[in-house]
């Protein structure tokens, strides 16, 4: 660790306003409002299990998934943050049913911003004390600046993401995030408060050794998902890889960008479109993997340009080091022309 001053997330946005592609001011009202709504969030997954935020809330969302209390106040904590500093004119949410429209300023909607989150990721994860997390994704919004928004808001592709990120609560808690000029890390000094630039540019190795997917589901499996597995695991060259699944998307991808790997959320017989959400878990994560060297597709199409039809369509989903993702793709079209 060098001896250098470590920048903060705020000095960071300062130096960097010349890198965005829109008011800096706004931006940085938007971002310091995530990392707010973070340390808040940190601060419960910390105490999970002194407080009774662990289990079930007794209820589900529009995906029918056992919400858990810790996912409701997670997705109260990300909305009352967002909405208070009139940052964004529109919210939507893994745990609504509905977008959320946010009339800040007298005169109506003033922010020209909407945010899609997935308040707690990994939901499975937290009676258990493993690593969890949010992600967000920002974007423009299209509509009439001033009037309520709409849900073309937020069915954009994601190549019209103008942020992505998302907040790791780990051994660390992190905040990485990208706004089209690479991928920066922030790791929170809880004592302080504070995020410091912890992992300046970071990038997915080209090729990696590590595999992240439910093998418990390998019998449901398309056939050119087996056949990539089979050939990561075969004795071969660099080969076999090792599989490593936490369970949690964001924890699984921020250990694949550091080391090199793959992800793979893929359909099966009960999900035939996966399990993701295309929106607020995909396509922030296929920013970031882009931004970061890495690729990120369906197993056959680009996910930053997939033309969204629903607030909360799932997607299957191929992410991370170039050349893995390319190899299982290849098997994916092998298995396709059958
Ligand atoms: O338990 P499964 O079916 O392997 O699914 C695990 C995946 O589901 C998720 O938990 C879905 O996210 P949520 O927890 O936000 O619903 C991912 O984080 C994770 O990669
Ligand atoms: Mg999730
Ligand atoms: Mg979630």
């Amino acid at each position: 660790m060098s001896n250098q001053p470590l920048q903060t997330l705020g000095e960071f946005l300062i130096d960097k306003q010349d890198d965005f592609q829109y008011s800096t001011g706004e931006f940085s009202r938007l971002l310091s409002a995530i990392r707010l709504a973070s340390k808040v969030v940190n601060r419960e997954v910390n105490k999970a299990g002194i407080v009774d935020i662990t289990g079930a809330a007794g209820n589900q969302n529009i995906q029918g998934e056992e919400q858990q209390k810790l996912d409701v106040i997670a997705n109260e904590i990300f909305i009352t943050a967002l909405s208070q500093r009139e940052v964004v004119c529109g919210i939507a949410s893994e745990e609504n049913d509905d977008f959320i429209d946010i009339k800040c300023g007298e005169n109506g909607h003033l922010s020209k911003y909407v945010v899609l989150i997935d308040p707690l990721d990994g939901s499975s994860n937290i009676d258990v004390n493993v690593s969890v997390g949010t992600i967000f994704s920002i974007y423009r919004r299209v509509t009439e600046p001033g009037t309520p928004v709409q849900l073309e808001d937020f069915l954009q592709k994601g190549i019209n993401q103008i942020a992505a990120g998302y907040v790791i609560y780990g051994s660390s808690t992190m905040i990485v995030y990208t706004t089209g000029n690479g991928v920066n890390g922030f790791t929170l000094d809880p004592s302080l408060g504070t995020y410091y630039l912890s992992h300046p540019n970071m990038t997915f190795p080209t090729s990696g050794k590590i595999y992240s997917i439910n093998e418990g589901n390998y019998i449901k499996f398309p056939q050119g998902v087996k056949n990539y597995l089979k050939y990561c695991q075969m004795e071969e060259g660099d080969r076999p890889y090792t599989s490593r699944y936490i369970g949690s998307l964001v924890a699984d991808f921020h250990r694949n960008m550091l080391k090199g790997g793959i992800y793979i959320y893929p359909s099966y017989s009960q999900a035939p479109n996966g399990k993701l959400r295309l929106l607020y878990e995909c396509n922030p994560m296929a920013f970031l993997a882009e931004q970061a060297g890495g690729k990120a597709t369906d197993g056959f199409r680009r996910i930053l340009e997939i033309e969204p039809t629903e607030l909360h369509q799932r997607i299957p989903f191929f992410c991370g080091s170039i050349n893995m993702v390319e190899k299982a793709e290849e098997f994916m079209r092998i298995d396709s022309v059958k």
